[in-house]
């Protein structure tokens, strides 16, 4: 018999590669945080002596939930600012908002309040994008996520950095001082193409070639952003981008609402990749991605939620559902985004898109064990036809009941292992007494 750490028996295996498989009745073994081997029950039951047999048999265990793109501090900022178009938001309520309240204690704050409803929601790795990420990795290092943290640039002063030089230099040095974390990554996040100089792109296209590191970046997030672009340059943001060297496969577009055809086909020339987050645009009234028409031409597009305040929540099962129902709205082909493809995309292409697609994002043996189990015997959720659209289509982020990064367990049978939920609750208490006051 062969010792290992874990063993759950699942009544699905769902390891996304290949796509649309579900494992009837078979077990994952997981020994030094990796995945060992996948198999029916039986054979799993004489192979291996675990150190912990969990049995998970009304389950579906599944990757973890790969959210590519959040703000994740702005948990704080949840409902501050609702029912308004980007710009309105962005520059009379968050941007001040963030001028007025935003030091290391609000990123603690908010970075511990995202990482408890992350866990709790199914995530295991999210790419971030927001000030002080040395804040940040020290948060999600000790609550066990999987961190892809932003090397922000933005052409305004903030209590984090004064200038574009100043916000590189601290986002390199937080790159120096966080490489031997198995958990924290880093990644260069300019804000967006109107809010980060020509120089500016060009010394981040160069960086990102050298450290070999990949560029998440809003772009294309609204029509506006783009008829602005070409009034004031005469070129659509994208090209802008493209002449700054910054198109190619270690882009992260976020949003890319509105794209044409020869657009498309340079992402899909590139290989670079898109992070669509529908809630956030519909909530915004941003428009709406092409994914299935970026999906055709080949595109690797993953999946986020943006920030708590503008979607309201960090929920990846919501933004499957609607990811799933606004690619058939919008193609009018209900044959558009099929579950199984949709939940490729908040696992797999999301670990493609950050580069970790060797270590995470399926489950295969040699992987790290990152994965979830989803308990589908609910009355919501029952009779089960076909596990991953009843993933997609009627389970949610509530029926999420274990949450492990490599090995470790942060969500046992609905309780946080690593964060303590009571005192998240009394520090948002807090913080909203705070905003509110301070508004
Ligand atoms: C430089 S830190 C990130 C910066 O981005 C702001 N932000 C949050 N959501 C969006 C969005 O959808 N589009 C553009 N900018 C966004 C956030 O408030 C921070 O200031
Ligand atoms: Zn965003």
């Amino acid at each position: 018999m062969e010792q290992i750490d874990t063993l759950i028996n699942a009544r699905w295996v769902i390891p996304v590669e290949p796509e649309g498989t579900a494992l009837d009745r078979h077990a994952v073994a997981i020994d030094r945080g990796r995945i060992v081997d996948i198999l029916p029950w039986e054979a799993a039951a004489q192979r291996f002596q675990p150190e912990t047999l969990l049995e998970r048999r009304s389950h579906a265990v599944l990757p973890g939930l790969i959210n590519a793109h959040t703000h994740a501090a702005m948990n704080l900022l949840r409902g501050l600012a609702d029912d308004l178009p980007l710009m309105t938001w962005l520059q009379e309520h968050i941007w001040p908002a963030e001028q007025q309240h935003v030091g290391p204690e609000f990123i603690q704050d908010g970075v511990e309040a995202a990482c408890a409803e992350l866990i709790a929601g199914g995530v295991t790795t999210f790419n971030d994008m927001y000030f002080f990420p040395e804040v940040a990795a020290r948060v999600t290092s000790q609550a066990g996520l999987r961190y892809s943290a932003g090397m922000i640039v933005i052409d305004f002063p903030s209590a984090y950095a004064q200038d574009a030089d100043e916000y590189l230099r601290k986002g390199l040095a937080m790159r120096d001082a966080w490489r031997a974390d198995p958990l924290v990554t880093t990644v260069f996040a300019p804000h967006a193409p109107y809010t980060v100089a020509d120089d500016k792109l060009k010394h981040i296209a160069v960086l990102a070639e050298e450290l070999e590191a990949r560029v998440h970046m809003h772009i294309h997030e609204t029509a506006f952003e783009v008829q602005q672009s070409l009034e004031q340059t005469g070129k659509r943001p994208l090209s802008r981008l493209a002449e700054a060297g910054l198109v190619t496969p270690s882009l992260m577009a976020v949003h890319m609402t509105q794209l044409d055809d020869d657009e498309i086909a340079l992402m899909a020339d590139s290989n670079a990749s898109v992070v669509h987050c529908p809630e956030s645009n519909l909530k915004l009234a941003s428009g709406f991605c092409p994914v299935q028409r970026l999906l055709d031409a080949g595109v690797n597009v993953a999946l986020g939620t943006d920030g708590a305040a503008s979607n309201n929540d960090l929920d990846m099962f919501g933004e499957m559902r609607t990811a799933a129902l606004l690619a058939k709205g919008v193609t009018g082909d209900a044959a558009a985004l099929p579950a199984e493809r949709v939940l490729a995309m908040a696992t797999i292409n999301g670990a493609r898109a950050l580069g970790m697609d060797r270590d995470t994002g399926s489950l295969l043996p040699g992987k790290f064990a990152d994965l979830i189990a989803v308990d589908l015997s609910s009355l919501e959720t029952r009779p089960v036809y076909h596990p991953i659209s009843q993933l997609v289509y009627a389970a949610g982020r509530h029926h999420v009941t274990d949450t492990w990064v490599a090995g470790r367990r942060l969500y046992a049978e609905g309780a946080l292992t690593t964060l303590n939920r009571d005192e998240i609750l009394e520090k948002l208490g807090r913080w909203q007494d705070r905003l509110m006051t301070n508004a």
